[in-house]
C-alpha cells in the first residue's frame, strides 16, 4: 500500500480552517472542495493516459488523453459527497458510482445502505473519496466491494486519517494495488472511535445537521 500525506502550507492551513470547530457548514463545504482540488492533483498522478496526435495553431504535435475504460470515482456518501464536486471538476469525463454506509456509533462497523456501481470494474482505475479514514471499516468495505467487481487498483483520498485505520487497511489489502492520499495523518482514534485532533464528524459538519 502506498500512502502519501500531503506536505503543502495551504492544505494545513485550509484544514486548520476546516476543523475550527466554529466553522460554519457553507465555509467547511467549500473548503472541502477546494482541499480535493489540491489533493486530487497528487492523487491522480498515475491516471492511465494515452498519446493524442492533435494540430495547434502552429503545428502537429503529440498531447495526451485519458485512457479507455474512464476512470471510476466513488464517494462515500453522506460526507463522501461533499468532495465528489472538487474531484469531477478536475476529471470531467470520469464515471460516478456511489456507495451509501454509515458506521453504527457503538460498535463502529459500517453497513452499507446504497449502492450503485458498475457491474464489471475489470481494468477500472476507482478513486475512493471519504474526508475521514478513522478505523477504516468503512473504507476497507468499499475498497472491497471495488475489488470484489474486478478493480485493478483503487486510490482513497481522505481528508484525515488516524494511524489505526490506515495499518488495518494496509493489513487488509496485503497484495492489492492500494494508494492513500491523505490531507494530515492524525494523532490517534479516541474511545468512541474519533479522529484526534480531528475535525468532529465530517457528515454532521457538510449538512448542518449537529
Ligand atoms: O473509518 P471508520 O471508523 O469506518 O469511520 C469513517 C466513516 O465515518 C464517517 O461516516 P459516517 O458513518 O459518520 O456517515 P455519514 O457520512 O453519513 O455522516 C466517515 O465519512 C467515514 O465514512
Ligand atoms: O472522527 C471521525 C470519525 C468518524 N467519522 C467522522 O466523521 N469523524
Ligand atoms: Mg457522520
Amino acid at each position: 500500500m502506498r500512502v502519501h500525506v500531503a506536505d503543502h502550507p495551504l492544505i494545513t492551513q485550509k484544514l486548520t480552517v476546516l476543523r475550527e470547530r466554529t466553522t460554519p457548514s457553507p465555509i467547511f463545504r467549500s473548503l472541502t472542495e477546494e482541499l480535493v482540488n489540491l489533493l486530487a492533483y497528487e492523487a491522480t498522478r498515475g491516471v492511465r493516459t494515452q498519446p493524442i496526435d492533435i494540430e495547434t495553431p502552429v503545428a502537429p504535435m503529440r498531447g495526451l488523453a485519458l485512457s479507455e475504460p474512464k476512470p471510476l470515482v466513488v464517494p462515500i456518501l453522506r460526507a463522501g459527497l461533499g468532495m465528489l464536486e472538487g474531484m469531477v471538476k478536475l476529471m470531467p469525463t470520469a464515471e460516478v458510482g456511489f456507495l451509501g454506509m454509515v458506521r453504527n456509533e457503538e460498535t463502529l462497523q459500517p453497513t452499507t445502505y446504497a449502492e450503485r456501481l458498475p457491474d464489471d470494474l475489470s481494468d477500472r482505475q476507482c478513486f475512493v473519496l471519504d474526508p475521514m479514514l478513522a478505523t477504516g471499516g468503512s473504507l476497507l468495505a468499499a475498497i472491497n466491494y471495488l475489488f470484489d467487481r474486478g478493480a485493478v487498483d483503487v486510490t482513497a483520498i481522505c481528508l484525515l486519517a488516524a494511524p489505526e485505520g490506515l495499518a488495518a487497511i494496509e493489513k487488509a489489502t496485503q497484495g492489492r494495488d492500494v494508494t492513500i492520499v491523505l490531507g494530515a495523518l492524525d494523532d490517534h482514534l479516541n474511545e468512541n472511535g474519533y479522529i484526534v485532533p480531528g475535525l468532529g464528524d465530517a457528515g454532521d459538519r457538510l449538512y448542518g445537521t449537529v
